[in-house]
């Protein structure tokens, strides 16, 4: 993207490449006599994509709405762009973008006129790096409803109306974008269209990307380090692979020989297969390697967590990413 100075534009405080984009350290929330967030730390930097994952009830929505600033916690350290949410300006706000699961009103505005609208607003917080906001008919063409423009948003269907919803997310070109559920009623075209869109965002343009989702194959695709909160707290923290391979510590091979199927588990999965070769060579067929998927790992962090405390796994997780 280039830069282009807008008229009128002012400098928004922007942190060095170096600073966090999220940090957040021993954040609590209590609704009322109850703790839902018993002590989360977290950090992301620019351009990460981090999947926050959890049981209903976890707590997720509660860590989100307190990073965009719309909930006060209860105890603990937390900088978003540097800032602390609960002392967010405007200037801030603007460089945050939200999803939110649906929005409902705006129903008779026309689609480009709706974005062409709230981008305006977005507009006095341009600066040198990030011009804002996001031209309209770019903006359609990203989000793939250029034939929509001259629709009404009560018209679109379910899956053009979360495009807009996600293109109401983007309109203010943000630095943080949070994403609620983000694919929820996208058919498989869009989907793969939108997790596209993701990484173009975290990659040319350094959008650090906050997913929530219950989806882990769209996790796993989707972001560079999972999240999994329970028990008002992080239990794993690392790429989908790291969690994985550390909780299920052996792969599982599958091979023919001679038209005879075999199974076997192995923690050095190459040198089982080197091995492999080396005694059958070419009479090996139908080869394949199949690790843990992440919804395994998530699955035994998460029992192994409401199955009382017993968090070994959760634990070694954990280490691994801090011995990284
Ligand atoms: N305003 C509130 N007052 C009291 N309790 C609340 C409030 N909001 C959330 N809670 C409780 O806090 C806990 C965490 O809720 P939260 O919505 O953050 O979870 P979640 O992980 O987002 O869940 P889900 O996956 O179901 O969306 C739940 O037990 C919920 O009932």
């Amino acid at each position: 993207m280039t830069a282009v100075e807008l008229a009128g534009a002012t400098e928004t405080p922007h942190p060095p490449d170096t600073d966090p984009v999220l940090d957040v350290r021993g954040l609590r929330m209590r609704y009322g006599a109850v703790d839902v967030l018993h002590g989360v730390d977290f950090t992301a930097r620019r351009g990460e994509v981090l999947a926050l994952l959890g049981p209903n009830g976890a707590g997720k929505s509660t860590t989100i709405e307190i990073l965009e600033g719309f909930r006060l916690r209860s105890a603990g350290e937390v900088r978003v762009l540097g800032t602390d949410p609960a002392r967010g300006d405007e200037a801030w706000r603007a460089r945050l973008g939200v999803v939110l699961q649906s929005w409902r009103d705006h129903g008779r505005w026309l689609v480009g006129d709706l974005l062409t609208h709230l981008g305006s607003y977005y507009a006095p917080y341009a600066t040198a790096a990030i011009r804002r906001p996001w031209p309209t008919a770019d903006l359609l063409d990203t989000v793939g409803l250029t034939g929509q423009a001259g629709r009404r948003v009560n018209q679109l269907s379910g899956g053009q109306r979360r495009r807009l919803d996600v293109a109401v997310g983007i309109v203010g070109r943000p630095e943080l974008l949070f994403l609620d559920e983000p694919t929820v009623g996208f058919d498989p075209a869009a989907r793969r269209e939108f997790h596209d869109l993701v990484h173009r965002l975290a990659d040319l343009d350094e959008t650090t990307i906050l997913v929530t989702t219950h989806d882990l194959d769209e996790a796993e695709k989707l972001a560079d380090r999972i999240l999994i909160l329970a028990g008002g707290r992080v239990i794993a923290d690392g790429s989908a692979d790291e969690l994985s391979r550390r909780v299920a510590g052996k792969a599982e091979i599958r091979w023919s020989v001679d038209g005879e199927r075999f199974v076997h588990a192995a923690t050095d999965a190459t040198g089982f297969v080197r091995e492999l070769f080396a005694q059958h060579g070419d009479a090996v067929a139908d080869l394949e390697v199949r690790r843990a998927s992440l919804e395994d790992a998530y699955m035994t962090l998460v029992r192994e967590h409401e199955s009382g405390g017993r968090t070994d796994t959760a634990l070694r997780v954990l280490r691994g990413e801090e011995e990284r």
